[in-house]
């Protein structure tokens, strides 16, 4: 049994970036997000947000139609475009917001790409079947669900051994990529075998839409810390996104808080933020 050990709010603050007179919008990270779909344009628009308040330099996001029309019309700082073309992009989001069983050819194809590609991906939700064919570095971010789905399609029994830290760091070394496996406590799980645990979120956080907050955020990260390992980025981006959800509910200090959607915490990561630098 792996002995997983926590991941700290110290640990965190480490790979917090304050821009300096040196930084452009480029480098402070390029995120690109595709995301979403006309079944779920609002998975597109939580990670976008949610990448901006973590402290990317620049948003690009891949689509159209109404994910698209909605990420705009939230956040038109975004540039939004078909493709990237040959533009910088220093991590890639994928998956949030889609559904595999209903992927164009189109769509695929282009995801295939980017999995081919040398930046970092978060493969969330809707990508994650894809995740075994990429080259790319990647951090998948499953559920307790998607994980099962996961499992399976590595050819591992779906519902493993039960101990969730030796199913991630199985998962990890199958894959050669960063398990975040998502629940009250979260587990990330680096192929070299490293693990850590990740409990800095209340149960308010438990909402839909969370998951689609915190692969934008991880997205951030990841651009801004391209000397950073994977699993580091992948444990700060979690503690943040429980530490942010839990100042915006109102349960910090021993407080029991209240109710929050996923919107509320990304609008709570820039205060997060400063609470951890100050
Ligand atoms: N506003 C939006 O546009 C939202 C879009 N979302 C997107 O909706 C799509 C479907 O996501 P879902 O997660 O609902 O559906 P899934 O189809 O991935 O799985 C849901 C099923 O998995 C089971 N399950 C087991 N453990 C679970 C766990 N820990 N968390 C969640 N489900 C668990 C559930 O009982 C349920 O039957 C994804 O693409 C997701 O990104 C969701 O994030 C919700 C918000
Ligand atoms: N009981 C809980 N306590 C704290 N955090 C939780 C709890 N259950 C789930 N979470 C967190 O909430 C988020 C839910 O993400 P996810 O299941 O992907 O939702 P969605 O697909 O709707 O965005 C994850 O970050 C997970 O770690």
């Amino acid at each position: 049994m792996i002995d997983a050990r926590e991941w700290s709010r110290s640990d965190t603050i480490a790979l917090l970036r304050v821009p300096t007179a040196e930084d452009d919008k480029y480098s402070r990270g390029v995120v690109a997000l595709r995301t979403g779909s006309s079944a779920y344009p609002g998975a597109a628009v939580l990670g976008v947000e949610a990448a901006w308040r973590t402290g990317a330099g620049f948003v690009r996001f891949v689509g159209e139609g109404r994910a698209a029309d909605a990420v705009i019309a939230r956040r038109p700082e975004t540039v939004a475009a078909l493709d990237v073309g040959s533009t910088r992009v220093d991590a890639w989001v994928i998956g949030s917001g889609t559904n595999p069983v209903h992927r164009p050819w189109e769509e695929e194809r282009a995801l295939r790409e980017i999995l081919a590609g040398t930046a970092p991906v978060i493969v969330d939700a809707g990508a994650l079947d894809l995740a075994r064919t990429a080259s790319a570095p990647l951090v998948v971010t499953p559920h307790a669900g998607e994980f099962a789905r996961l499992r399976a399609g590595l050819d591992l029994d779906p519902d493993g051994t039960g101990d969730r830290a030796d199913d991630a760091a199985e998962v990890a070394a199958a894959l050669g990529a960063t398990v975040l496996l998502k629940g009250a406590t979260s587990i990330v799980a680096a192929p070299d075998g490293d693990v850590v645990a990740v409990s800095a979120a209340p149960g308010w956080l438990a909402t839909a839409g969370a998951g689609d907050v915190l692969a934008g955020m991880l997205g951030a990260l990841a651009a801004g810390n391209r000397e950073a390992r994977p699993a580091d980025t992948a444990a700060a981006a979690a503690w943040l996104h429980g530490y942010a959800a839990a100042r915006a509910a109102g349960a910090t200090g021993g407080r029991t808080g209240h109710p929050i959607v996923a919107l509320d915490v990304a609008e709570s990561i820039p205060a997060a933020i400063e609470d951890l630098l100050s």
